[in-house]
């Protein structure tokens, strides 16, 4: 669980995210949707505590952020930032390792990071050289490093996993492969946050979606109630219409460029 109250974060004399206040539930599979600048990436950054915010406290499971060590920080929550620094000469499997670096036992871990390869499709490619990988290849990777670090039991902590578009270089079937393992995680107790753009792909995965536009909330709630095309017309300056999806029971999402 993670909860934010009055959160703010400004820059010189820019509010990137303005006094936000909101509650992620374990369970669920939250995304964060808006427009390039909305704040969506600032505002993941200060809730896994890479940033400190100007105003406001960020708790995990009822627990301010600034009483966590860094060691129990890196266990309750997994972060898959937008681009992962790629480690000089590691193969992907050491890469994957990486996730058991809070525990210190990356060395007997080797079974269960080739099934975290496995479970992000990426198992064959576990002794490849990480700087020799594709775009989508080396995202399948990060992505299998961070299940690693918080693992796929059953949880009942309400531990996190906070995604920043994690698909942005996958193909339509990795991208479904990579949402369908973030919401078998939300189904396992893990509280799942994803920055996302892809308006369809988050009516179709997310329980929850938080809508941002200039560093604040315009909306949140279920994918149906908060995606009306006037909202997502208004937050992302387009035409937009919603219909039902053919394929499942959510919104479906057509927009154009309004005439000039
Ligand atoms: N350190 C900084 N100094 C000044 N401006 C910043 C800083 N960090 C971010 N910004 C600005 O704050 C705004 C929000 O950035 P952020 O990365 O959170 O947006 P975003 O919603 O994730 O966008 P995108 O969809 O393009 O990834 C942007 O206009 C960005 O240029």
């Amino acid at each position: 669980m993670i909860e934010a109250r009055q959160l703010s974060f400004r820059v010189r004399e820019r509010e990137l995210v303005r006094s936000l206040n909101l509650r992620v539930r374990p369970g669920e599979f939250t995304a964060i949707l808006g427009p390039n600048g909305a704040g969506k990436s600032t505002l993941l950054k200060l809730l896994c505590g890479q940033l400190k915010p100007t105003t406001g406290t960020i708790f995990f499971a009822g627990k301010p952020l600034a009483e966590w060590s860094a060691r129990d920080l890196a266990k309750y929550r997994a972060v898959l930032p937008q681009q992962s620094a790629v480690p000089f000469d590691f193969t992907a499997l050491e890469v994957v390792l990486l996730g058991r670096s809070p525990y210190g036992d990356a060395g007997s871990q080797e079974g269960l990071a080739r099934e975290a390869l496995r479970m992000t499709d990426s198992e064959h490619l576990a002794d490849r050289v990480v700087t020799t990988l594709s775009g989508g290849e080396l995202q399948r990777v990060q992505f299998a490093r961070v299940l690693l670090q918080i693992g796929w039991r059953p949880v009942s902590d309400g531990r996190c996993l906070m995604l920043d578009e994690p698909i942005s270089n996958l193909d339509p079937a990795h991208q479904h492969g990579a949402l369908q393992v973030a919401r078998n995680m939300a189904r396992r107790g893990v509280t799942v946050l994803v920055v996302i753009h892809d308006l369809n792909l988050a009516a179709q995965y997310a329980d929850h979606v938080i809508l941002m536009k200039e560093g604040g909330i315009v909306a949140e709630g279920a994918p149906a109630e908060v995606m009306t095309a006037e909202r997502i017309g208004d937050v992302f300056s387009v035409h937009a219409r919603i219909t039902a999806n053919p394929l499942c029971e959510a919104p479906a999402v057509f927009v154009e460029l309004p005439p000039r």
